[in-house]
């Protein structure tokens, strides 16, 4: 388990507006099963949070609810100090584009579009300047280590590949909160260890705060914090 009180760099810094807060969650699924009752959680921003737990244990489900694509049966979630329960459907679409970015274990990366253009698609739907959309994407591509590639196409990359552009599109919008569902679960050890501290270095260098959920010990050894989510919330984990 590692505390803030670890890294002096964390230590230091003075007290930031949380941009994701969960207030008193609790879920149920059809047929009455519980899976979480009174969670609460907040990460500031800079901050990479791993949630992990047993197989079925909600991981998923949590973070489709803080991105506001599944819903709960109590509770409040805060993005950036925005509740998501004051907004209607478009303002929830509107605050995904604006304030959050996803990294998926299936990536969602389009085959038949170039580098760039697949890193670039958040910016394409809050409609900038083409050429500010190049600049940043190739900003990017160069950030995950493929600056050379921006005319290459998707579907030439290898799995770890892949999911470095899934990492820099999941960013380029400067997000508030990043949300990344087993983002390592197709790779090799090795690679795997790459991307996320590749991820981790983004996230926090990108200002974002991070919740990860995972399997994998290296993953939440990597978080600032690893928590364990069981039908009483979130506890701290021992890792
Ligand atoms: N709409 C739904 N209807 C019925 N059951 C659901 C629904 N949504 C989620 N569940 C159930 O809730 C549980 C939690 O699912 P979830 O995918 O969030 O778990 P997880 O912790 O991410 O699992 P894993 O680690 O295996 O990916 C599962 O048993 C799932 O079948």
């Amino acid at each position: 388990m590692r505390y803030h009180a670890l890294r002096p760099d964390r230590a230091e810094r003075p007290t930031l507006t949380p941009q994701l807060e969960l207030r008193g969650l609790t879920k149920s699924v059809p047929g009455g099963r519980v899976l979480f009752r009174n969670l609460s959680l907040s990460v500031a921003a800079g901050e990479l949070v791993a949630i992990i737990g047993e197989s079925g244990s909600g991981k998923s489900t949590l973070l489709n609810i803080a991105a506001g694509l599944d819903v709960h049966d109590e509770g409040q979630i805060l993005i950036g100090g925005e509740d998501l329960g004051l907004l209607d459907d478009r303002g929830l679409t509107d605050l995904r584009r604006r304030r959050i970015g996803f990294v998926f274990q299936a990536f969602h990366i389009l085959p038949y579009l170039t580098l760039r253009r697949n890193v670039a698609l958040p910016l394409a739907l809050a409609a900038c300047e083409k050429s500010e959309i190049t600049a940043r994407a190739d900003a990017m591509l160069h950030m995950v280590g493929l600056g050379s590639r921006g005319d290459d196409y998707a579907r030439d990359l290898s799995g770890g590949e892949l999911q470095r552009i899934a990492i820099a599109r999941a960013l380029i919008h400067r997000p508030a909160l990043i949300l990344a569902d087993e983002p390592t679960g197709n790779l090799d050890s090795k690679t795997a260890a790459r991307i996320l501290q590749l991820f981790a270095d983004s996230t926090r260098n990108s200002g974002s705060a991070g919740l990860l959920v995972t399997h994998s010990a290296a993953a939440a050894a990597i978080a600032d914090r690893t928590l364990v989510l069981t039908e009483n919330g979130l506890a701290p984990a021992n890792v």
